[in-house]
């Protein structure tokens, strides 16, 4: 279902055709009073916070166009960005406005605008063209746009933005080279293009980049900004190439601003001050120097000077017709919906985890060789156990409780589940790509249940037949539905705190002790009727438990062949608690997913 806009088709040469997605004229976007501050502790290990303002008072008017926001590190300039495209949370945002053609913006407009972050996510084992369908398939309604269209907004897409040459080649992994800093960036423009947005937000999109290619991007963004589209960015220090294609400059520091304004009449407005631009001086390094020596302490005369400029009272004049003439009751970006549906959505996120799994098969493979080894390893330990006592109890004991250690330890390589795409699943949920529920039940249905079942079965019945358990069908079948289920529980553990924790290593440290503490209540190491009354209850929790109960099962007894009740109706309880701890870590994951601060 990937491949729902054909992937390999030949851009379309109809100039008129391809691009009517760059037509629609821009809107002008306006900022009132924003003050937006963040709580702060006041030591290490102190209960009390301050709030720090990180925007002071901000105001401003951006219009179709190329609009950059300029100030040292530290100034506010993502703040101002994030604010205005509604990516900061709301609730630091104490006062203030933002008007998308004089209506009211509400945070949910993230859904519905273009946004290009600093850092490109984009699925690396994907092509760019293949990157581009996914956003083209799950962003443009099926209603509106037939496959044939989405095709071609890929391929005019692709065609604008200079891509020919790399739409087939994949963006790129740590085990992979793919395409240049350059072109990715390109492509990470591109995803946004897709929906034909006529309002662009970037952050410092020339980050990173050479300078050609900083040059060549910008170039883009002012061709886009020609067409009609208002396009936002904040910039860090361009050079003189870069800077002279702005239209308005905003400038910011310490999150006040101290111009706003035509990009060409900001020289003549510092000369003004008297702070003089040498001939062969790059305006951004200039713009910089007179910001940061002019500090003073917290004060910030040139924010002080702005407010009282001509510049600023023109634009406060403006806001006030703007504000005089607002419907509170008149909002944009409520009631934003997804543009495809549910089970559209989850067709399309569990094809690209399959082929994400298929092109990056490493991990997978080194799990079945895992399996495989473990298997052999626990089939030679205990090759044909014998009948007598005391070594086939012993024996019995030991094999099965190595058997669910290697399943329950094996599938420690699942808490990287979530964290290796948790910054593109933030990406593309705030993005409105697709819904929590669909990238939670792709994660189930694509990578958990398939990549964790085949190397159990594979598992299980090589140490199964080397011991000389019993040849029965059914035992057989329920010896492995129980490895499975522990396995089954046991990466649910996994993924829980996969989706709790943001980096391995935490993740690790969270994984290791439950694991552990369910090895010493597996009943194997320790008499759980000895233990002290209020510990034992951990026994209920342990996956080793039961899966270790399996061990009654599949005993070769000569002449007998049927299980009797007891052991069957044992059997299906300890299936039961296995099917509820997996129930219940799958349902906590995926609350602690749809918690995931979305917000910058
Ligand atoms: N969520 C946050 N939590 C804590 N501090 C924050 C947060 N967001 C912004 N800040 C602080 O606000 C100030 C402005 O940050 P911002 O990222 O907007 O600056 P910037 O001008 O974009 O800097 P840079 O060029 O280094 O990216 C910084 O001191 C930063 O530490």
């Amino acid at each position: 279902m990937l491949d729902e806009v054909v992937l390999n088709a030949q851009p379309s040469t109809d100039k008129e055709e391809t691009m009517p997605c760059f037509q629609t004229p821009g809107p002008t976007l306006t900022f009132h009073n924003l003050r937006y501050s963040i709580k702060e502790r006041l030591g290490m290990f102190s209960m009390q916070w301050v709030e720090k303002d990180i925007l002071k008072d901000v105001s401003g008017i951006m219009n179709p166009g190329m609009n950059a926001i300029m100030g040292p590190t530290g100034s506010g300039k993502t703040s101002l960005l994030d604010v205005i495209a509604g990516r900061k949370d709301p609730r630091g945002l104490k006062s203030g406005q933002v008007l998308v053609d004089n209506t009211i913006v509400t945070s949910d407009l993230r859904l519905c605008s273009a946004y290009v972050v600093q850092n490109d996510i984009l699925m690396g084992t994907l092509t760019v063209r293949e990157n581009l369908a996914f956003s083209a398939n799950l962003r443009l309604s099926r209603k509106e746009y037939s496959s044939a269209d989405k095709q071609m907004r890929v391929d005019s897409v692709i065609q604008e933005l200079g891509l020919n040459d790399c739409a087939d080649t994949k963006i790129g992994t740590m085990f992979l080279r793919g395409v240049s800093g350059g072109e990715k960036k390109r492509c990470s423009i591109g995803m946004e293009l897709i929906t034909a947005p006529s309002l662009l937000f970037l952050d410092e999109p020339t980050t990173g980049l050479d300078a050609n290619t900083a040059n060549s991007i910008m170039e883009l963004l002012q061709k886009l900004s020609k067409k009609g589209k208002t396009v936002i960015f904040s910039i860090h220090q361009p050079r003189y190439s870069i800077f002279s294609q702005f239209d308005h400059l905003t400038l910011i520091n310490k999150g006040e601003i101290t111009y706003a304004g035509a990009a060409n009449r900001a020289i003549s407005y510092f000369e003004d001050l008297g702070y003089k631009c040498e001939p062969f001086n790059n305006p951004a390094d200039f713009f910089l120097d007179v910001t940061n020596g002019t500090m003073v302490e917290n004060d910030n005369p040139l924010a002080v000077i702005y407010r009282k400029s001509p510049n600023f009272l023109n634009v406060k004049d403006r806001l006030t017709h703007i504000s005089d003439a607002l419907d509170p009751q008149v909002t944009k970006g409520d009631r934003v919906g997804y543009a495809t549906p549910f089970y559209y959505q989850l067709m399309l996120v569990s094809g690209r985890t399959i082929r994400n799994i298929l092109r990056n098969p490493q991990t997978s493979y080194a799990q079945l060789f895992l399996n495989i080894f473990f298997g052999i390893l626990v089939g030679l330990i205990y090759y044909q156990i014998p009948h007598t006592l005391p070594e086939a109890l012993q024996n019995r004991t030991g094999a099965f409780f190595f058997l669910v250690i290697n399943m329950v330890f094996g599938n420690l390589s699942a808490v990287e589940l979530f964290i290796s795409e948790r910054v593109l699943f933030i990406h593309e949920n705030s993005s409105g790509f697709y819904r929590t529920s669909v990238y939670f039940l792709s994660k189930v249905f694509a990578d958990l249940l398939p990549n964790r079942i085949l190397p159990v079965f594979i598992f299980s019945a090589i140490p199964y037949f080397m011991m000389g358990l019993k040849p029965d069908v059914e035992v057989f079948f329920l010896y492995c539905v129980t490895l499975s289920m522990v396995s089954l529980s046991a990466v649910s553990l996994a993924f829980l705190v996969s989706a709790s924790v943001g980096s391995f290593a935490m993740a690790n440290i969270l994984i290791a002790l439950p694991y552990v503490v369910m090895m010493v209540f597996g009943g194997f190491l320790v008499n759980l009727n000895s233990m002290l009354s209020w510990m034992s209850w951990l026994k209920w929790a342990s996956i080793f438990r039961y899966g270790y109960n399996v061990k009654s099962l599949p005993v070769t007894t000569p002449g007998k062949t049927r299980m009797t009740g007891d052991i069957l109706w044992g059997f299906w309880q300890n299936q039961v608690a296995l099917t509820g701890i997996m129930c219940v870590c799958l349902i906590l994951s995926y609350v602690q997913l749809r918690r995931i601060n979305r917000w910058k």
